[in-house]
């Protein structure tokens, strides 16, 4: 099964729900531990071996959680087993009203544990047993049972449920939305430098364990800065959209793009080979041909310069495969632009590229 790249949701969520699991399982434990020794003191045994077995399950998970994938399956067996433990101690007959305190953590813990959604199911379900309990226990006596009892007990229950749904609501909202602002560009909307640092390391990983060529591309649009000087920056702008939606509208959704940063784009190619990317490069320069920007009533040709690393031949991290690529994207503006790269000129150096000669200006129809 392929895990998620990093920076998914998934992973992301996995990370915060796996540091409250830790927190909620050192609770649990120290609290039956503390709980099962007064009890033993007690003399009330049942219930003492209820919260014995509750420590020593929290103990075993707590070794467990560290490094499974499987966080959520967890998590609800905890709050399961958990939750039985509870129902056994309510319907005792030794356990005072009182320990249906308890219930009112219920819809905090699931909801931190699972999420909204099976945090809403696994409260409603949760309370409703527990409030059956309670009246099947106390039924008669009056003190305990009667309409304003139940009433302040069923809407404190509700408040704490409906305010731990709209926490986690409003907290999945704020959290995507921050992931999306520290991962994406905000022009193009395309992946931003750190993503694509952090799924590449991911790509680069599978890669090597699975034996198949991973290569970088590196995108440089042609006499950009003409375009800036002739139409505006806002035009600029629109080039770079333009840009970027047709090379994310060509590539696989497996491929990853980004914008490095000014009018350069990195691209991300797993499981083809060199003379493969070379092609699909090639095609993107005939779409882009084919497809002029219109701006300000005008259709602006675009091209770019391209360069080509492979792992492995190149180098074996991200920092070498950069810095090959972008020599051979020099390469290909030294012998004349719109061209792609992807094996080194014999004797070509960074220096001795065409340095951006003064502003041709795209042809504009
Ligand atoms: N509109 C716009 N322009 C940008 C942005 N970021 C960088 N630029 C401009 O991009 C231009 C890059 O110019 P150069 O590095 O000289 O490159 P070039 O004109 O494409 O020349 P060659 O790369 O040699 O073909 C500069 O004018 C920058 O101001 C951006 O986000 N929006």
């Amino acid at each position: 099964m392929n895990s998620p790249r990093p920076m998914d949701r998934a992973t992301a969520d996995m990370t915060y729900r796996r540091v409250i699991f830790s927190v909620m399982l050192l609770i649990t434990f120290i609290g039956a531990s503390l709980f099962s020794a007064l009890n033993f003191y007690q003399g009330v045994v049942a219930l003492a071996l209820i919260e014995l077995g509750m420590a020593a399950f929290s103990l075993a998970l707590l070794c467990l959680i560290r490094n499974t994938r499987d966080l959520a399956s967890w998590s609800l067996t905890y709050i399961s087993a958990i939750f039985g433990g509870f129902l056994l101690i309510f319907a005792h007959p030794d356990a005072t009203p009182s320990v249906f305190i308890w219930v009112l953590l219920i819809p905090l813990v699931t909801h931190l544990l699972v999420g909204r959604f099976m945090g809403l199911a696994f409260s409603l379900i949760a309370i409703f047993l527990a409030g059956g309990v309670y009246i099947w226990r106390f039924q008669g006596n009056p003190s305990l049972v009667n309409p304003l009892e139940l009433a302040n007990m069923a809407i404190c229950v509700l408040t704490v449920l409906i305010f731990s749904h709209v926490y986690e609501v409003s907290r999945e909202r704020s959290e995507a939305r921050l992931r999306k602002l520290a991962t994406t560009d905000g022009l193009t909307g395309l992946a931003n430098r750190m993503r694509f640092t952090d799924v590449f390391g991911w790509e680069q990983r599978k890669a090597q364990r699975e034996k198949y060529p991973l290569c970088l591309v590196l995108i440089d649009l042609d006499h950009f800065k003409s375009i800036n000087d002739s139409y505006g920056h806002e035009a600029g702008d629109q080039v770079l959209q333009h840009v970027a939606t047709l090379l994310a509208e060509r590539l696989r959704a497996t491929d990853l793009i980004c914008r490095i940063g000014g009018e350069e784009f990195g691209i991300m190619v797993p499981n083809c080979t060199l003379g493969q990317v070379e092609f699909v490069v090639h095609e993107l320069q005939r779409v882009l041909a084919e497809t002029p920007c219109r701006v300000l009533d005008q259709d602006l040709q675009i091209t770019f310069s391209a360069g080509i690393a492979q792992l492995g031949r190149d180098g074996d991290d991200l920092r070498a495969l950069f810095s090959v690529a972008d020599r051979r994207m020099y390469q290909s503006k030294a012998d004349g632009r719109n061209r792609v790269t992807s094996v080194d000129r014999p004797g070509f150096t960074m220096g001795s590229a065409d340095p951006a000669p003064g502003g041709r200006a795209p042809a504009g129809d």
